[in-house]
């Protein structure tokens, strides 16, 4: 379990978060979203250990890690899928993997899946393919999935992913959510950074909103589907537009400016059930967790 509490941060002496207490406990996703510049990667760094905290607490499964460096924090079993991937352009991809499972942490075969080269590939098959090819010569989803399979080669119980999403066509932004599903399922805690709402409530357990550096809302996604108007609410002030499933803003719900007063949570037409989320007897059928996201069927 990843477990932080009154947690401050930031920069040159300037705090960018304020006492934030966040909990993801082993098999669940906590999908953190918040307008541009909340505060969102400040706090994955600082439970990454990139960033010094000021103050608070950083725990997984109970040891505490706040302030230690991030080779500590990663040998003590917390992996990074970092904002905009950070894959070496002139490694292959074998090199990338080969590297990355050099530094498993010290513990990794005594609790909790045992990530293998072969379990990852089997995970992430695209990878196989392209086992030659350098950083630079894969497109930004296998980049994407490349910078997951590196995480997973350190054998983390804590998996932090920084939007890896962003910039990824539709589908195969798709298929890393199906994929932090079943990381999930095999037992990791994964906090997942996540701009769209619309995205976050597919995949994840729970919901936290960070705005200015502050947690000021965190619930069951299911409590969100019922009522997503406050995490809207927050959303909205930035100008932050949250398109429906098809990609488009639904009438009436284009952005708010700052201080108009008016969450676009509610659009107009009359519907009681905000546009974002379609009501649940339309939605599709879960998809099934990929079996192969089980680190057992990895090789030794
Ligand atoms: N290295 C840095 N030095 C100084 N200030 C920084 C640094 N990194 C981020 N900040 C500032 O900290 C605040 C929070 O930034 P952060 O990147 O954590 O937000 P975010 O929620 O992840 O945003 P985005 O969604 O755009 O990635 C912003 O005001 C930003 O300008």
């Amino acid at each position: 379990m990843l477990r932080v509490s009154g947690l401050f941060a930031g920069y040159d002496g300037g705090t960018v978060l304020h006492d934030v207490d966040l909990e993801v406990a082993a098999g669940r996703v906590q999908a953190l979203v918040g307008r541009n510049g909340a505060g969102k990667s400040t706090l994955v760094h600082a439970i990454a250990g990139l960033l010094r905290p000021y103050r608070g607490v950083v725990s997984v499964d109970g040891r505490d890690l706040a302030g230690r460096p991030a080779h500590r924090v990663a040998r003590a079993g917390v992996g990074l899928v970092p904002q905009g991937r950070r894959v070496f352009p002139r490694l292959t991809v074998a090199e990338h993997l080969s590297l990355a499972a050099s530094v498993r942490r010290p513990d990794a075969t005594r609790s909790g899946p045992n990530w293998t080269v072969p379990g990852v590939l089997e995970l992430l098959p695209r990878l196989a393919e392209r086992l030659r090819h350098r950083g630079n010569q894969l497109s930004g989803g296998e980049q994407q999935m490349l910078a997951i399979a590196r995480a997973l080669l350190t054998q983390p119980r804590v998996l932090l992913l920084d939007e890896p999403g962003e910039g990824l066509a539709p589908e195969l932004a798709a298929r890393v959510r199906e994929v932090i599903t079943g990381l999930a399922t095999a037992g990791l805690s994964v906090l997942l950074v996540e701009q769209q709402l619309q995205h976050a409530v597919e995949v994840a357990d729970r919901i936290a909103v960070l705005d200015y550096g502050r947690l000021v809302f965190a619930d069951s996604t299911a409590a969100v589907r019922a009522n997503p108007a406050p995490v809207e609410a927050v959303l909205s002030v930035a100008g932050t537009a949250i398109p429906d499933r098809t990609g488009s803003v639904p009438s009436g719900q284009e952005s708010t400016p700052i201080g108009s007063g008016s969450a676009r949570s509610v659009p107009t037409g009359g519907t009681k059930r905000p546009a974002l989320f379609p009501d649940p007897s339309e939605e599709d059928a879960p998809s099934s967790t990929p079996s192969s996201a089980s680190p057992s069927s990895s090789a030794p």
